[in-house]
C-alpha cells in the first residue's frame, strides 16, 4: 500500500508533531510567558501578587514542560531562563559582584523529590552504585526576600535585594532597622564578606500587625512574605522600621580575604559565630535517605514553626563539589528546593455564614469549595469582620485565595481579580442574631457586631460550655459540639454548673447515646473536677483572659477569692495585664451571676490547690500607684534595701520631689528634697513611719490616701 507524503506525515504526527500542534504549543508558550511575566512583575517588583504561588507554579511548570517538548520554543527571555525582578524607581541600583540566583524547585511533595535530586547529583558527579552516599546540608526554605549584606572590614556597608539577579536595589537604610542584622560582625576584619540570607516576618509579628490594622479599620496584609518584601522595598525607612522583620543567613556572595570553610555546614556555623542569625533547624545528612528523613521531619513540625517556610533546601555539603557542579542559566546544580503543600490556594466562595462566638461576637465565615491547603482540606475560613470583607471586595461566588499557615485559623485573604458573571450584592451583617434573634449591636468605633442576647443566646451558651470543657480548660473528655448541641437544645444544661448535675440516666436518655458513653461522660466530668486555678479561670471564658493571662492571674493571686475581690488597680499589678484586661476581669466578677457560677461550681466539687499567690507573698502591694522619694541616711535601712521594700509593696521610688510625690522618707542629713516636700505639703516619714506603712500593708489594711 502506497501512501502520499501528506498521509505519511499525518500518520506520523499522531505520535509526533503536527504543524497545528506546534502552532498551538507556540501560542500557548507565548501566552504562558506573558501571563507569567505579568504575575512575576506583580510579585517581584510590586510585592502585590494577584495569584497564589501554587497557581503561578502550575503555569510555570506547564511552560517548562512545553519548552522541554519543543526546545525550539525556548526564548532567552522566558521566565524559566532568568531571574525575574527589576529595580524599582527611587532605589539606587546595585550591581552584584556574584549573581543572586534562583533555586530549582521539586514540587513533588513526596519523597521522590529528594530521590530525583540525589540521582541527578550522583550522575553529574559520575558516581557509580558502589560509591559512598553524597553528603548534603539540609536547611529550611524561608519564605521571605533574599538580601545580600556586604560587610567591609566587618562593618555593614550595603544591603541589596536580588532584583534580576545581576542588579538589585540598595536597601541599606531599611535593612539597618532590622535589629537581628548585625551592623558589625564579630571577629571579622576581612576586606569583603558578603552574606546572603532571607529577610522574613514571623507569623506572630504578622498576626499582631494585622490585628492592629483591623482594630484601626485599615487594610490588612495578605501574608508575611509580601509584607516583609514590601517593608524592605519601602522608600521611607521610618515606615520600614515599623514593620517587625527578622533575618536568617544561609550563604555567601563576594568574599575577599577570608578563608572559606570546606563545607556549607561549616560556613553556616562560621556565620553564626560572627553574630548572624542562622536557623537551628538544619542538618548534615547522607544520601537520599537522609534527605527524605529531613523533609519528613520538618514537614511534621512545619505548623509549629514561628515563621512560614515553603519547603526545605538541599545543598551539597562540600564547597569543592559545589564548585565542580556549577550553574545552569538561573540556578545552581548543587542545590534544590523541595516544597511542601502550598499555604495559599484558590477556591470558590460558596456562601457566607455567621458564627456566634462565646462572647456573642458575630464572625462572617466563608463556606468554601473544599480545598487542600497547608496540608489539610479546608472548607471553612474566617472573614474576620464585615468591614474587612468589604475592603477585600469578596462576594459570594468569587474565586478567593485561602491561606492556612501553622495553627492560625484558615482565612480568606483576597479574591482573584476577575469579572463576575452577574451582579452579586455586598454582604450585610444581619440585624438579628441568626441563632436567638436578639438584636445585633456594634460597639461604637468597634469592628465587631455582637448578639445582645447574652447567655440567653443558645449559641453563646453552647460556646461557653465547649470552652469550659476544652482540653486547655478543665478538660471534659467527650463533651463535644454534638452533645453540647443536644444538651442546650433540649434545655437540659443551661449553665456551667448544670453540667455537673448530669447523671448516667439523663445522658443515656439522649438520642444516639449508649449507656457506656453516658458513663464515660460522667466519669470525665468527675475527673475534670480536680483541676488547677489557671485552667478553671481560663475555662470561665472571661473576655480578654486567654490561657497565659489565666496562668499569670493564678500565679499572682493564688486564691480565687483574692482575684474575685481584686480592684482594677490590684489587677494592673499582674504581669502583662493592661487597663482593658483589668477592667474586663473586674466587670466579670462584679456581676453577681458570675460569682454565683463560681460558687456553684465549687459546691459541685470542683477543686484546685490554692496558695498564697506571688502578690500575697510579696505583700498585698498596697503601695501600688504610690510614688516615694528617699532622702538622707536612714538609721537601719540602706537606700537599696528601702527601695526594694517599697517596690515589693508595689510603690515606685523617684529621685525628685514634685506634686505627684505621695511620701518623702527622710533620714539624717536630708537636704533640699525635704525642704521641697515641706514646701509642697507632701507627707514626710522617717524610717519607722515607712516600716509602719509597709507593715500596715502586709496586714492588708488600706493605706492612708492623700
Ligand atoms: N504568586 C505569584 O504571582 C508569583 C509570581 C512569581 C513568583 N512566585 C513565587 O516565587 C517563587 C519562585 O521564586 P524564585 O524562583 O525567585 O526563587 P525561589 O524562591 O523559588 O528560590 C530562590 C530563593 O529562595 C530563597 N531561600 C529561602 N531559603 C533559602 C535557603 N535556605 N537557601 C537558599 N535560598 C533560600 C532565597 O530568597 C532565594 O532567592 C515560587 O514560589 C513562586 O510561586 C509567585
Ligand atoms: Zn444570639
Amino acid at each position: 500500500m502506497s501512501s502520499t507524503p501528506h498521509e505519511l506525515f499525518s500518520t506520523l504526527s499522531a505520535e509526533a508533531v503536527s504543524p497545528a500542534a506546534v502552532n498551538a504549543a507556540a501560542a500557548r508558550a507565548a501566552e504562558l510567558r506573558d501571563t507569567l511575566n505579568h504575575h512575576a512583575h506583580l510579585y517581584y517588583v510590586l510585592d502585590a501578587p494577584a495569584l497564589p504561588d501554587a497557581e503561578y507554579d502550575k503555569l510555570f511548570q506547564e511552560l517548562q514542560a512545553l519548552e522541554v517538548a519543543h526546545p525550539e520554543l525556548l526564548t532567552p527571555d522566558s521566565p524559566t531562563q532568568r531571574v525575574i525582578g527589576q529595580v524599582l524607581d527611587g532605589f539606587v541600583p546595585v550591581r552584584h559582584a556574584v549573581p543572586m540566583l534562583s533555586i530549582r524547585t521539586e514540587t513533588d511533595t513526596e519523597a521522590s523529590g529528594a530521590l530525583s535530586f540525589d540521582q541527578r547529583v550522583r550522575k553529574q558527579l559520575e558516581l557509580d552504585e558502589a560509591a559512598a552516599p553524597v553528603e548534603y546540608a539540609a536547611e529550611l526554605k524561608f519564605d521571605g526576600l533574599a538580601i545580600n549584606l556586604r560587610y567591609e572590614q566587618g562593618l555593614l556597608v550595603q544591603a541589596a535585594t536580588r532584583g534580576d539577579g545581576e542588579t538589585g536595589e540598595d536597601v541599606t537604610q531599611n535593612i539597618r532597622t532590622v535589629a537581628q542584622i548585625p551592623l558589625r560582625l564579630r571577629g571579622i576584619t576581612a576586606p569583603v564578606l558578603e552574606v546572603r540570607g532571607e529577610v522574613y516576618m514571623r507569623r506572630d509579628d504578622f498576626e499582631a500587625l494585622n490585628e492592629r490594622q483591623r482594630a484601626a479599620n485599615e487594610k490588612t496584609f495578605v501574608n508575611p512574605r509580601n509584607t516583609a518584601a514590601g517593608a524592605v522595598r519601602q522608600l521611607d525607612p521610618a515606615l520600614a522600621a515599623q514593620r517587625p522583620l527578622s533575618f536568617f543567613a544561609y550563604g555567601l556572595g563576594e568574599v575577599q580575604g577570608w578563608a572559606l570553610p570546606p563545607t556549607h555546614s561549616g560556613l553556616l556555623a562560621a556565620l553564626a559565630e560572627m553574630g548572624l542569625p542562622v536557623c537551628a533547624d538544619r542538618a548534615v545528612v547522607q544520601g537520599a535517605d537522609g534527605l527524605v528523613a529531613f523533609h519528613q521531619a520538618i514537614g511534621a513540625k512545619r505548623d509549629a514553626l514561628p515563621f512560614d517556610i515553603d519547603g526545605v533546601v538541599y545543598k551539597i555539603n562540600s564547597l569543592e563539589l559545589q564548585q565542580r557542579l556549577g550553574f545552569v542559566s538561573r540556578e545552581p546544580r548543587w542545590a534544590v528546593a523541595h516544597k511542601y503543600p502550598a499555604q495559599e490556594q484558590l477556591t470558590r466562595l460558596n456562601d457566607i455564614e455567621i458564627q456566634v462566638g462565646r462572647t456573642g461576637k458575630l464572625t462572617p465565615v466563608a463556606k468554601l469549595e473544599p480545598v487542600f491547603v497547608g496540608g489539610t482540606t479546608v472548607s471553612n475560613a474566617t472573614l474576620h469582620n464585615v468591614f474587612e470583607l468589604r475592603r477585600k471586595g469578596v462576594r459570594i461566588g468569587d474565586q478567593v485565595i485561602v491561606r492556612r499557615a501553622g495553627d492560625v485559623i484558615p482565612e480568606v485573604v483576597g479574591r482573584l481579580a476577575q469579572a463576575r458573571a452577574s451582579y452579586v450584592p455586598n454582604f450585610r451583617m444581619p440585624r438579628a442574631c441568626p441563632v436567638c434573634g436578639s438584636e445585633t449591636l456594634r460597639e461604637r468605633g468597634g469592628m465587631d457586631y455582637r448578639c445582645s442576647g447574652g447567655i440567653s443566646c443558645p449559641a453563646q451558651r453552647k460556646q461557653a460550655l465547649l470552652h469550659f470543657a476544652s482540653r486547655r480548660a478543665v478538660d471534659i473528655e467527650g463533651l463535644g459540639d454534638k452533645l453540647v448541641d443536644q444538651l442546650v437544645d433540649a434545655g437540659i444544661v443551661l449553665s456551667l454548673p448544670g453540667l455537673y448535675k448530669l447523671g448516667v440516666a439523663k445522658l443515656a436518655a439522649l438520642e444516639r447515646m449508649a449507656e457506656k458513653s453516658a458513663q464515660n461522660i460522667v466519669d470525665a466530668l468527675e475527673k475534670s473536677k480536680r483541676t488547677t486555678l489557671a485552667r478553671f479561670l481560663f475555662g470561665l471564658g472571661i473576655r480578654q483572659v486567654g490561657e497565659t493571662t489565666a496562668k499569670d492571674l493564678a500565679r499572682h493571686f493564688g486564691r480565687i477569692d483574692a482575684l474575685m475581690d481584686a480592684s482594677v488597680e490590684q489587677l494592673l499589678l499582674v504581669r502583662d495585664v493592661g487597663p482593658i484586661v483589668a477592667q474586663s476581669i473586674h466587670t466579670f466578677f462584679a456581676q453577681p451571676h458570675n460569682r454565683e457560677v463560681v460558687e456553684q461550681l465549687r459546691a459541685a466539687g470542683l477543686s484546685w490547690d490554692e496558695g498564697e499567690g506571688a502578690a500575697a507573698q510579696a505583700g498585698p502591694q498596697p503601695l501600688a500607684g504610690k510614688t516615694l522619694v528617699l532622702t538622707g541616711t536612714l538609721p537601719t535601712l540602706s537606700r537599696d534595701a528601702a527601695k526594694d521594700l517599697i517596690e515589693a509593696a508595689g510603690g515606685k521610688v523617684s529621685g525628685s520631689v514634685s506634686k505627684k510625690t505621695h511620701y518623702v522618707v527622710a533620714g539624717e542629713e536630708a537636704g533640699s528634697k525635704l525642704d521641697k516636700a515641706r514646701e509642697l505639703g507632701v507627707t514626710v516619714l522617717d524610717e519607722a513611719g515607712l516600716q509602719a506603712l509597709l507593715q500596715a500593708s502586709q496586714a492588708g489594711e488600706p493605706t492612708r490616701s492623700d
